[in-house]
């Protein structure tokens, strides 16, 4: 322990500190209705004010509001406005591609799905999914020291989440191939990451959107398949559940859901869990490449609790300085760097009023990365999740009340199970080739390849 009382990692922090990862480039002047409307669409970032990394609340133009306070945070989303509803354009986004699910619903019919979902998500069966994360983390290990040289980690996120929800959601079908549905789904995830500017801008639904004439096709296969493999399932009358989907199955027996609304939900998952665990795994390998010297205190840590054998949910927990890790991405690259309110009734926080139906805005990137609240917040430092808790509303990757993410703990098992398995036998290090910076659609996704090397210990 450091006399600060904090922990260090790894070389002094001096020579830690001299290297600062990538980081987006905001708004720098403020911007008006047309050229936010151009830029949103191709990266949000670009629109958001660089001064919320520098206060803490924004008055933006029309009925918009930055909040970076914790304490407003916290009461708009936990407190007196935590039944406010999602904005209006989250719904018209992503509405078309995962229906009246949990993400987008609202009052009763959110209610019930919560409930009946929330036992899915329970600790108890994070041991059974990790099981399947091991697989698929083995799997990468293995590749990456078959292939012994340069790797684009932004590529290694997405095939590995998606090998993921394959096995938990869609395993062990016969009608449908596994090809198919790997096909299906990188069709269906290139349709919902169009984000239509008329969207954006909260046109009426009615006028035609781009990505309608993409054509719906991806969205209208993948509900066909997700059904087909509900219902061969559904046959299949398991005596126990061994995967998420049988614990779907079981909730839809039980609780007699229609059948449309868990496709929503299938949807629902394979949306929210594929990318954001992507990005945060692609973002995560390059910050331990950028600090060779964490990476090899993470890589013992790992090895001192399981040298070779499958990773499992009770090694993970021995794991304090991966969990570190992972928690600093997530600040850093938070995947879901924005979301929003609307705002459902007239409230007055800390002497700021907000009128119903103004827009509440949630920075997420600029709240992890905002000099009020961090210390050097551009710096990769994981000592900041070891040992200390973190004020409320100030670190909010997965959201927080009662929206807050159903499947936090998934993902941070998916995450630690994933990086364990590969770290303990692969190093990872720098390229010269630049590092794009973060881009900002449907997720905070790395805006290119991220080249690193990858050599076998
Ligand atoms: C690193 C990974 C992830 C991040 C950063 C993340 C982030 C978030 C955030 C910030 C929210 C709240 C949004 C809001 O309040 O408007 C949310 C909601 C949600 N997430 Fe995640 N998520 C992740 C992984 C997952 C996974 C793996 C699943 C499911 C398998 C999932 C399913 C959901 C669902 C269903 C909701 C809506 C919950 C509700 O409204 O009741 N997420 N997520």
């Amino acid at each position: 322990m450091a006399p600060d009382g904090l922990h260090r990692v790894g070389k002094t922090q001096e020579a830690r500190d001299s290297v600062t990862p990538v980081q987006a480039k905001l708004a720098e002047k403020p911007i008006g209705l047309l050229e936010f409307a151009r830029h949103a669409g191709r990266n949000m970032l670009e629109v958001i004010p660089i001064e919320t990394t520098r206060q803490t609340y924004l008055r933006g133009p029309l009925n918009i509001h930055y909040i970076c306070d914790p304490e407003i945070v916290t009461e708009l989303l936990v407190g007196k406005g935590r039944d406010f509803p999602k904005a209006k354009f989250t719904k018209d986004i992503i509405g078309s591609a995962v229906g009246n699910g949990l993400i987008l619903s609202e009052g009763q019919k959110w209610k019930a799905q919560r409930r009946r979902y929330s036992p899915l998500f329970a600790a108890r069966n994070l041991p059974m999914l990790a099981q399947h994360f091991a697989e698929t983390g083995m799997e990468m290990a293995d590749s990456l020291a078959e292939g012994h040289g340069l790797v684009d980690a932004a590529q290694m996120g997405p095939a590995a989440t998606l090998t993921n929800i394959s096995r938990v959601m869609f395993a062990g079908n016969e009608e449908v191939s596994a090809e198919e549905i790997r096909v299906g789904l990188r069709k269906y995830f290139e349709y919902i990451t169009l984000i239509s500017l008329f969207d954006l801008m909260g046109l009426p639904s009615w006028l035609p959107r781009q990505k309608w004439f993409r054509s719906k096709q991806p969205v209208t296969s993948m509900r066909w398949l997700a059904r087909q493999v509900i219902e061969e399932r559904r046959n299949e009358n398991r005596p126990e559940p061994l995967d998420f989907l049988d614990l779907m199955i079981a909730a839809l027996e039980e609780d007699f859901e229609d059948i449309e609304t868990t496709v929503d939900n299938l949807l629902t998952f394979v949306v929210a869990g594929h990318e954001t665990s992507a990005n945060a795994f692609a973002w995560g390998v390059y910050l331990l490449a950028l600090h060779p010297d964490v990476q090899a205190e993470i890589r013992n840590e790992i090895r001192s609790v399981s040298p070779e054998a499958p990773i499992t949910y009770d090694d993970i927990q021995k794991m304090p300085l991966l969990r570190a890790h992972i928690r600093e991405t997530l600040r850093l690259y938070p995947s879901a760097a924005f979301f929003a309110r609307d705002a459902g009734a007239e409230l007055t926080i800390k002497g700021i009023r907000f009128e119903k139906g103004d827009a509440l805005f949630f920075p997420v990137y600029s709240l992890h990365r905002n000099v009020c609240l961090w210390e050097s917040p551009n710096l990769y430092r994981p000592e900041r999740f070891l040992g200390t808790t973190v004020p409320r509303g100030q670190f909010i990757p997965f959201g927080d009340g009662p929206r807050v993410c159903i499947g936090a703990q998934y993902a941070e098992t998916e995450l630690m199970v994933l990086m364990a398995s590969v770290l303990r036998c692969i190093v990872f290090s720098m390229t010269a080739t630049p590092v794009p910076r973060p881009v900002l659609t449907f997720t905070m996704r790395p805006g290119g390849p991220i080249i690193l090397n990858a050599r076998p210990i």
